[in-house]
């Protein structure tokens, strides 16, 4: 039954960037996510890092095998939202997880319109592949909390309709709501 799935939840983490891939610059956002999650969540959880090229390819198929042969139940992506020729994650999202929820993206973008003007270049999705749901991020490390703490509260009941893990949250830091069934 949806919502009775006790078992720990596997997370993806997956970093997007040409320059954090080649070791140009540290990744600071995969690791910002990690800590996120690591604060919010009470419920057990293990965590798959990947870091991959910008591109629709690279994104697509680490989505794909994240899904498919890791069982991920949830998967945070970061960068390669933008309008940039090689920013591509929001189509490769879409390729691996056809059933987009477009409120997520809408509400990410009006959260972090209060931080910065900007936030209206990210193309940032939710979606769903099977039992699991793929969430972008913009790239900037300060974008994660913005952009997760406005949507989290959704995503426990979320995973419990499409049959993923239970996931549960420290309500003193990110209550979640779950209608009353
Ligand atoms: N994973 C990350 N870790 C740390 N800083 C990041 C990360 N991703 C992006 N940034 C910062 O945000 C800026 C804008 O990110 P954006 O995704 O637009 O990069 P980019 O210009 O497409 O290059 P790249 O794909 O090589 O990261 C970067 O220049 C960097 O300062
Ligand atoms: N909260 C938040 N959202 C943000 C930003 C930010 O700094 N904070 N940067 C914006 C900028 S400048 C860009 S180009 C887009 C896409 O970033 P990405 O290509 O790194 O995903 O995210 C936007 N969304």
């Amino acid at each position: 039954m949806a919502g009775e799935d006790k078992r720990a939840a596997i997370i993806g983490v997956v970093t997007i960037s040409d320059r954090a891939s080649a070791g140009i610059y540290e990744d600071l956002s995969g690791p910002a996510i990690a800590a996120y999650l690591t604060k919010i969540l009470t419920s057990p959880f293990e965590l798959v890092r990947r870091t991959v090229p910008d591109g629709f390819e690279s994104v697509r198929d680490e989505l794909i095998h994240l899904v498919d042969a890791a069982g991920c139940d949830l998967i945070l992506t970061t960068g390669g939202t933008g309008p940039s020729p090689r920013d591509l994650t929001p189509e490769a999202t879409e390729a691996a997880a056809p059933r987009v929820l477009p409120g997520f993206g809408e509400l990410m973008r009006q959260e972090s319109l209060k931080q910065v003007p900007t936030a209206i270049l990210s193309r940032q999705i939710a979606a769903l592949r099977g039992a699991c749901l793929v969430i972008n991020l913009p790239g900037k490390p300060a974008s994660i909390a913005t952009c997760l703490d406005a949507v989290f509260p959704a995503v426990p009941y979320c995973l419990d309709l499409i049959g993923a893990a239970r996931l549960e949250t420290d309500a003193a830091v990110l209550k979640s709501f779950r209608p009353k069934q």
